[in-house]
């Protein structure tokens, strides 16, 4: 990820790390693991939940920087998640529109 990437386009450049890690699966990548694991995909949703749980945590304590932390890993590891059920963020973006 390019540090110049402005921060309206940081989740599109996120996602497309992931979906290119899925495809080539280099070597030490902590996506890649995400990916391989040989949990099988037990391994990312649990991760997900340790995040999910880690961020309410962080609510409750109304601990709002540790909230933000907890909300990227939350993020980053749904959007793994996604990648893996070839979701896309663009899908997931239609998804909430079409509640407006
Ligand atoms: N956004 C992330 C990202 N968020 C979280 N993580 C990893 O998710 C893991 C979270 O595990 P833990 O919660 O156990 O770790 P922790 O947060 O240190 O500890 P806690 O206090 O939360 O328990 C850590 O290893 C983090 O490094 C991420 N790893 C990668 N990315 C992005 O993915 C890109 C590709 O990364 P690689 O696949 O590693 O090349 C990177 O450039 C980043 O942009």
């Amino acid at each position: 990820m390019d540090d110049d990437t402005p921060t309206e386009e940081v989740l599109d450049e996120l996602f497309s790390t992931i979906e290119s890690r899925k495809a080539e699966l280099p070597e030490d990548s902590y996506t890649t693991t995400l990916f391989t694991h040989e949990k099988g995909e037990n391994y990312a949703l649990e991760k997900l939940g340790e995040e999910a749980t880690e961020t309410i945590l962080a609510a409750k304590d109304d601990d709002r920087e540790e909230l933000l932390y907890e909300s990227a890993d939350l993020v980053y590891h749904l959007l793994v998640v996604l990648a893996a059920h070839d979701a896309s963020l663009e899908d997931l973006r239609e998804e909430l529109k079409s509640r407006f």
